[in-house]
């Protein structure tokens, strides 16, 4: 089913600045004005008395007109406020209407969906073409969407969809769409939430298209045990069972290894798989224990909840008299604040927690305790077999690359690539960086990689050379 837009003409320009008009305006009533004699002024007042009385009447008159207007010609369903097809509709008008038009019509074509315009036409022989009219009762906002501070202003109001005719089908075609469309959002992006700069609620602040696991490099055994460790835990029969024996029902992971091997990487990776939308905690910027409450209690039940960077936060518990940490102040929320938002007794149950980190020494043992961190995943530096299967990734010819050898060279060489490649030396984000300067060409890949491999590693023996003497200035 394709739907087309179709907006209102373009606003005249103006020829007189507003002020200018305006002035002009009044000064030409003002001179008419004062040469009317007192018969005329008698009638003028006479008229604007009766002004207000005859907009009533034909305000009436068009009420009445439309509504049998309506139940003569017009087809209509009404979704209420709460109801999530009511949001589908409202994503699908935000999606497609055309930017800074207040009003547009939408017109459906049935039974062409997911093809072209020209090649539905061809296949449909007489194409319905629907004009809808959708209309939002702002009285009837709900109020449990604005007494909800999670609630992002999409949505909410009553809605009437009408079409021309006495079948309610286009119109709930047109709703059905509305909701693969959002269906479809949903498979192909992750939604990522964070809080609005009041912190006051969650807002969308991007849709990321989905990222496959198998584009994350690290050790397949710990990927398929971190998989099925998720996919054990987002079991329904898994909640009953945990709820039936009185235990928390959550799961907390902690995903550590050096800068660029892929932890926030992973983390939307995951939140993908399996349909789940991501909330980024970014705790430095909550002011009270409270909020960090209020935040947590705001996000929902199922999906995942990103807190990255954790060390950079707190190393120990004492924080209540805000110390500073490497020059930087430290966050007003506490600790104690977070760990009793992870697993207190009044914290939300369901989620899926991922913390990240580059230093998991520095972690307090209250914070990586089982029930709160249950599962620990290491993402180190690339090892060979991780380069050649990203070699493959890169050059796979699913990403329509066109070379003129088989498969089988395309395995020898990157078998080639990846010998050059020294186990656990380099991060898998540089190597992306260089793939990402050989992408076209597979050979000059191969033949490159030797000698950038060398400059990479002594870059990062003069870093560390640096930092000893930096450390031994500091002593
Ligand atoms: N293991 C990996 N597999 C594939 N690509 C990776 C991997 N690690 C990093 N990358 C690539 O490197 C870039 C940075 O990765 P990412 O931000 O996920 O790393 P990170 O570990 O979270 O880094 P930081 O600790 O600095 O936040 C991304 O573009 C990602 O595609």
């Amino acid at each position: 089913m394709a739907f087309y837009i179709h907006a209102g003409g373009a606003a005249s320009r103006p020829l007189l600045e507003p002020c200018s008009q305006g002035y002009l305006l009044f000064k030409d009533v003002l001179t008419r004005f004062s040469k009317l004699d007192i018969t005329q002024i008698g009638s003028l007042v006479a008229i604007a008395g009766v002004l207000p009385s005859a907009w009533r009447f034909l305000r009436h008159a068009w009420d009445e007109t439309y509504s049998w207007v309506r139940h003569c010609f017009l087809a209509s369903v009404t979704i209420p406020g709460g109801d999530p097809l009511n949001r589908s509709v409202v994503e699908w008008i935000l999606a497609n209407r055309p930017r800074n038009y207040r009003s547009f019509t939408g017109l459906t074509e049935v039974g062409n969906s997911g093809m072209d315009r020209a090649a539905a036409l061809k296949k449909t022989r007489h194409p319905i073409r629907n004009a809808f009219l959708v209309e939002r009762s702002s009285d009837s906002h709900s109020i449990a969407m604005s007494n909800n501070p999670g609630y992002d202003g999409i949505g909410g109001e009553e809605l009437t969809i009408s079409c021309f005719g006495w079948s309610v089908e286009p119109v709930k075609r047109f709703i059905k769409a509305c909701r693969d469309y959002t269906e479809t959002q949903t498979q192909f992006f992750v939604i990522i939430y964070s809080r609005d700069r009041y912190g006051l609620a969650w807002q969308p602040k991007a849709r990321k298209p989905i990222r496959h696991l198998d584009t994350v490099h690290f050790d397949n055994q710990l990927k398929q045990d971190l998989l099925a460790d998720i996919r054990n835990y987002l079991d329904p029969k898994t909640q009953k069972r945990y709820q039936t024996r009185s235990m928390p029902y959550r799961r907390g992971y902690l995903f550590y290894g050096p800068p660029g091997t892929g932890k926030s990487s992973l983390s939307l990776a995951i939140a993908g798989e399996f349909g789940l939308d991501l909330y980024e905690v970014k705790i430095p910027s909550v002011a009270t224990d409270a909020d960090l409450e209020q935040m947590f209690q705001d996000i929902p039940p199922r999906c995942v909840v990103l807190l990255e960077d954790i060390d950079a936060v707190w190393v120990d518990r004492s924080n209540s008299s805000k110390p500073v940490q490497d020059g930087q102040p430290m966050p007003n929320c506490t600790l104690s604040g977070l760990l009793n938002v992870l697993d207190g007794v009044g914290s939300q149950e369901g989620r899926i927690v991922i913390m990240t980190t580059n230093r998991p020494e520095a972690l307090d043992s209250a914070l990586t305790r089982p029930g709160r961190i249950d599962m620990k995943v290491y993402l180190g530096n690339i090892s060979q077999k991780s380069s050649e299967e990203m070699f493959l990734r890169m050059f796979s010819p699913d990403l329509g690359f066109k070379f003129s050898f088989d498969m089988d060279e395309m395995r020898d060489l990157a078998t080639s690539f990846a010998s050059q490649i020294p186990d656990d030396k380099i991060t898998p984000s540089a190597l992306q960086g260089f793939f990402q300067q050989h992408l076209d060409s597979p050979h000059d890949a191969v033949s490159l990689i030797g000698g950038w491999v060398k400059e990479e590693l002594a870059k990062k023996s003069d870093k560390e050379f640096e930092v000893i003497i930096n450390n031994e200035n500091a002593v």
